[in-house]
């Protein structure tokens, strides 16, 4: 099966067994002038699982992103995180409540080590923003905090090198654990494969299964093999519409799905 195929696997069926939904979306539309992105969309979104949003091109995963991430406002519907209506909630607000969306490999300071772009990163939840002006060694309290998260994602061994130095793979596990620094109730990653061989992605499919065993993890992906091996549950997306939803199993098996993605209704 390539990336792009859309086939059943056998056996990769999941129980989805009842638990506590964190983030959900209800009825939610974004029209751009005329045209609706997105219409009618419900997702729920529940804690130590990881959800695919997966669709063709201009389905509306991006919109759909910015919405939950509220860097887009609704047209219309309701948006709720950890119970709390967050529908007109400013983004820096949405984030400190625990919604925190990984923004790929630009938002690492390649010119600094590892470890310090990590206490950079601990410093927005330790409220030591305020201290920017002091001196970098008075922040070396927040090493073994650094060094913690750097050992939970297996870059221990990097901390004194440069974040530019770092293989494509490792610049995204660094760049997933500065947002992991926030403590997210609700992990959002755009893509998080893009752009990677075999074995980085095998690295950080590894990372993401290991961080979603403690929080949600909302992922748009287009590698259908790291779907298939990663996600729970899967919403699919066509022309700003939900298509299908379910597990694997479950939305690789829709004769719709199945014209969606290979342009016919047969295998
Ligand atoms: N700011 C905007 N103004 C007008 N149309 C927009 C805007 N943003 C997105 N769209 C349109 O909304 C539709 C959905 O776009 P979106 O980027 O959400 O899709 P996508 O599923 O993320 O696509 P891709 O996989 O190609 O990134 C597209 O037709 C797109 O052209």
């Amino acid at each position: 099966m390539t990336a792009t195929e859309f086939h059943t696997k056998p056996g990769s069926q999941q129980n989805e067994t009842k638990s506590r939904v964190v983030l959900s979306a209800r009825d939610l539309r974004r029209d751009f002038g005329g045209f609706t992105a997105v219409n009618n969309v419900n997702i729920d979104v529940h804690h130590a699982k990881v959800h695919a949003l997966i669709g063709p091109n201009g389905a509306g995963k991006t919109t759909v992103f910015n919405l939950l991430t509220k860097f887009l406002q609704p047209t219309s519907g309701k948006i709720t995180l950890l119970g709390q209506d967050i529908t007109k909630t400013a983004p820096a607000r949405v984030a400190r409540m625990g919604l925190v969306r990984s923004f790929q490999i630009s938002a690492i300071f390649p010119h600094l080590t590892v470890l310090e772009n990590i206490r950079v990163a601990l410093q927005r939840p330790g409220n030591l923003s305020t201290q920017f002006w002091l001196p970098l060694s008075k922040l070396d309290v927040l090493n073994d905090r650094a060094m913690e998260l750097l050992t939970s994602v297996g870059l221990q061994n990097q901390c004194n090198s440069l974040a530019a130095d770092l293989s494509y793979g490792r610049k995204r596990v660094l760049e997933i654990a500065t947002t992991l620094a926030l403590d997210p109730k609700v992990l959002l990653l755009d893509e998080p494969m893009a752009g990677m061989g075999g074995e980085d992605v095998g690295m950080v499919a590894e990372l993401i299964r290991d961080v979603a065993k403690t929080r949600a993890v909302l992922m748009v992906e287009h590698n259908l093999n790291v779907v298939s091996d990663l996600c729970d549950h899967i919403t699919v997306l066509q022309r700003g519409e939900i298509l299908a939803e379910g597990d694997y199993a479950t939305v690789s098996n829709d004769e719709q799905v199945k014209i969606a993605y290979m342009g016919t209704d047969h295998d």
